[in-house]
């Protein structure tokens, strides 16, 4: 009985071969990926979406206008509420949506992408009883459409900046909404444009002329029947982007807009009808719905990285390019140690990039379980290391995602292999729900803050106990038997503390100095950003320990310790100049590292097909002609490619019009 239970009759021959060699079952492994009980939900709702055809693409997305996608997928998710209770078991657990939705509308966006990611957790975290009977009930019951417009044009970042305002007027107990300034506009906001009818708009709330800092407000945007834009608001989209251009991002603004008081979101902050103000039991309590996107980004993020390992892995199964030994036949382009070393570590960061998402989710969870009795100790944490999942994640997703692309040489290129729009939707995560770098600068904020805290002999955190322990001066690698890889996780451990003081020292003496602190750390602001990212780094490699540790099965745990150890050398030996700096490694164990990494290529080698085939994407949910289960790229690609809508005529009427004109008016020149 095969492992791989992706074995159908009809598959390409090769990709057959490859599956037979799996040393484990390829359910058993998607069940330590996703969990058994979301592994078989996938499974399931995979399947009947197959079979139900209104929820099929009406033709390649790559083929379509802006519009036609637009119109396409508010079809098809419509549908699939329509069919939602006969597809999923449980509509109210977002998981199984999203991989419905993934399934049967792919990832370029549609009317509700915000409404469910980010307006209903705004409102179930901050809106308070009589508001969520309100509006979270009929958002929920999908009689109106929501989105959630914080960004505007002149500021994303810097939320204290933003313009709009929400002044409270005592005399007819309302606030004007009011966008003062162009650079007020809202701008960003996804489903704003075309779609949505309700905003959860943030503005400056002012009360008799004093400031209180931005706040969240519900606003009708749009009639309920008409869909015409209502009084004293102007809204449309911002134009064609990177990629997600089924996604309607809009602008959004106000000329003095009223709203009763009570659309404030207000289970924390709140203001009476006398204007006497509140405050939240946590300043950032209102930031909760981007700290919930961010935590459901890490193991999307995963995901998305799972899909391009999976079309290039497969494809590079498939694709027979030169020979190693001449005259013995061309060979599958994975058998060349640079595509196994271009492909197998991206393969290994999908993995634990998922894990971590898992990890995550379960510690947001219990912050919003905390919230909602006004605990909030653990806010601050999530925070911290949300901000750096996020950041470090969304990076090393895209960063690897391209070299899945250039792995699949020309073909990578076409939009047929897939790999160009999950990489562009996979890119705006590095800027959407906080830019990169200034994420990183806000874990490196609480790391500063933990470095105080170690001073003193205690620890800010159970993320950073780590900063408790003695430095070792030297590394163990290679100096030991291998084991469990204990001393590749201490040298993550140690790269990550060394970083980290010594960025907190050289903060110090700055300011000894006579430097104020914020210009000090300014001057430090890129090794604080690397501190917060050597972090993240060791976390990444630490909860891959952990879900190794985790796995009963023996045949799971040793393929999964093979993607973990290449995972520890890889990323080592692309951090190794920090190890360097200070002595910490060798040369010679710079070679160990390598030379183990270069074993751990061949011995990935024949699962590979089954790493990825554990992913189970369909292939529907692919959308990837070269990353097809049954291999058979050549031929579907060159259908493919007749579908392209140049191929409609084989004359097109740009032809006559400027290239015959010009070169007749060539020839006769000539002739002359
Ligand atoms: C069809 C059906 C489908 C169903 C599917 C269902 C579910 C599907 C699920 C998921 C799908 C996911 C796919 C994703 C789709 C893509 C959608 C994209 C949507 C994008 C939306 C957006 O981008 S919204 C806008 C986001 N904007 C930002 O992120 C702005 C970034 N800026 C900030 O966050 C802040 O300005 C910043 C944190 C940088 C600074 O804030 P500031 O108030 O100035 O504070 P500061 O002085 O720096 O710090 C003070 C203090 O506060 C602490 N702090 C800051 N933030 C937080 C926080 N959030 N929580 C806790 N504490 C915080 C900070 O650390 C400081 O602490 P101390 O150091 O003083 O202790
Ligand atoms: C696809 C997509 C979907 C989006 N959806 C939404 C949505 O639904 N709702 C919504 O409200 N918004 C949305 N946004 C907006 C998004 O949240 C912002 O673009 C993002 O927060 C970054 O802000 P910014 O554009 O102002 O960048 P800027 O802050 O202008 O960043 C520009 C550069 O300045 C740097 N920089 C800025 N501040 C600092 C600092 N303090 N320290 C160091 N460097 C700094 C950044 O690192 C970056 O390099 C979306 C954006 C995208 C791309």
């Amino acid at each position: 009985m095969p492992l791989n239970k992706e074995i159908q009759p009809g598959d390409n021959d090769e990709l057959t071969r490859e599956r037979l060699q799996a040393t484990f079952d390829t359910q058993q492994m998607a069940a330590a990926l996703w969990g058994s009980d979301l592994a078989r939900k996938r499974r399931e709702l995979a399947k009947k979406v197959d079979k139900l055809t209104v929820l099929h693409d009406s033709k390649d997305m790559s083929f379509m206008t802006r519009e036609e996608k637009l119109s396409e997928n508010a079809r098809k998710v419509v549908q699939m509420f329509a069919h939602v209770a006969d597809i999923v078991e449980d509509p109210s657990d977002d998981a199984e949506m999203f991989h419905l939705s993934s399934n049967a509308i792919g990832h370029e966006g549609h009317p509700f992408g915000v409404h469910f990611v980010m307006f209903i957790p705004a409102l179930k975290a901050q809106a308070d009883d009589e508001q969520r009977e309100k509006w979270l009930m009929p958002a929920l019951g999908l009689q109106l459409i929501g989105t959630y417009a914080q960004t505007e044009l002149g500021h994303g970042t810097n939320l204290r900046a933003l313009e709009t305002m929400a002044t409270f007027d005592k005399a007819t107990d309302e606030f004007v909404i009011h966008t003062p300034t162009v650079t007020a506009l809202k701008w960003w906001p996804g489903s704003l444009g075309k779609s949505s009818n309700h905003a959860v708009v943030s503005a400056n709330l002012i009360i008799d002329g004093k400031s209180y800092g931005h706040h969240n407000f519900m606003v009708q945007i749009r009639d309920e029947n008409t869909h015409k834009p209502l009084k004293g608001i102007t809204v449309g989209d911002i134009g064609p982007k990177m990629a997600y251009n089924a996604s309607d991002n809009g602008f959004l603004g106000f000329d003095h807009h009223r709203i009763p008081r009570r659309n404030m979101l207000m289970r924390h902050a709140k203001v009476d009808k006398n204007g006497v103000y509140t405050k939240p039991p946590h300043a950032k309590i209102g930031y909760s719905a981007m700290v919930h996107v961010r935590s459901v980004m890490i193991g999307h993020q995963g995901m998305f990285l799972g899909s391009a390992s999976t079309i290039a892995i497969r494809y590079s199964l498939v694709r027979r390019q030169g020979e190693i030994k001449e005259g013995s036949g061309e060979v599958k382009i994975l058998d060349y140690q640079t595509q196994q070393h271009r492909l197998f570590p991206q393969l290994a960061r999908a993995y634990v990039f998922m894990f971590a998402g898992k990890e995550v989710r379960e510690l947001y969870q219990k912050v919003l379980s905390d919230m909602e009795k006004g605990e909030t100790t653990l806010l601050a944490d999530l925070h911290a290391l949300t901000s750096g999942l996020k950041s470090v994640v969304t990076h090393l997703c895209v960063a690897g995602m391209e070299q899945c692309r250039m792995a699949c040489g020309g073909h990578g290129y076409s939009r047929a292999s897939g790999i160009p729009e999950i990489w562009g939707v996979a890119v705006g995560g590095c800027t959407y729900e906080g830019e990169n770098m200034v994420m990183l600068l806000q874990l490196a904020r609480y790391l500063m803050k933990a470095v105080k805290e170690t001073k003193k002999g205690k620890s800010l955190g159970r993320l950073v106990d780590y900063l408790l322990l003695p430095q070792d001066r030297h590394s163990l690698i290679g100096r030991v038997p291998q084991g469990e890889y204990g001393p590749h996780l201490a040298a993550f451990e140690h790269i990550a503390r060394r970083q980290i003081f010594k960025v907190a020292d050289e903060l110090t003496k700055l300011q000894d100095k006579g430097m104020s602190k914020e210009i000090a750390w300014q001057k430090k602001a890129v090794e604080l950003q690397r501190a917060a990212r050597l972090h993240t780094r060791f976390y990444l490699a630490a909860c891959f320990h952990r879900k190794v540790q985790s796995v009963v099965d023996g045949r799971i745990r040793e393929a999964l310790a093979d993607l973990y150890h290449l995972h520890l050398n890889y990323e080592l030996l692309d951090m190794v100049n920090y190890a360097l700096e200070d002595a910490y490694l060798k040369a010679d164990q710079v070679d160990f590292i390598r030379e183990d990494m270069y074993r751990l290529l061949e011995t990935i080698r024949p699962n590979a097909i089954s790493l990825v085939d554990a992913f189970e994407f369909s292939d529907r949910e692919l959308r990837s002609v070269l990353g097809r289960r049954d291999g058979h790229v050549y031929e579907n690609l060159y259908k493919w490619a007749k579908e392209s809508e140049l191929n409609r005529a084989d004359v097109l009427p740009y032809f006559d019009k400027y290239l015959k004109p010009m070169m007749l008016a060539a020839r006769q020149r000539s002739n002359i």
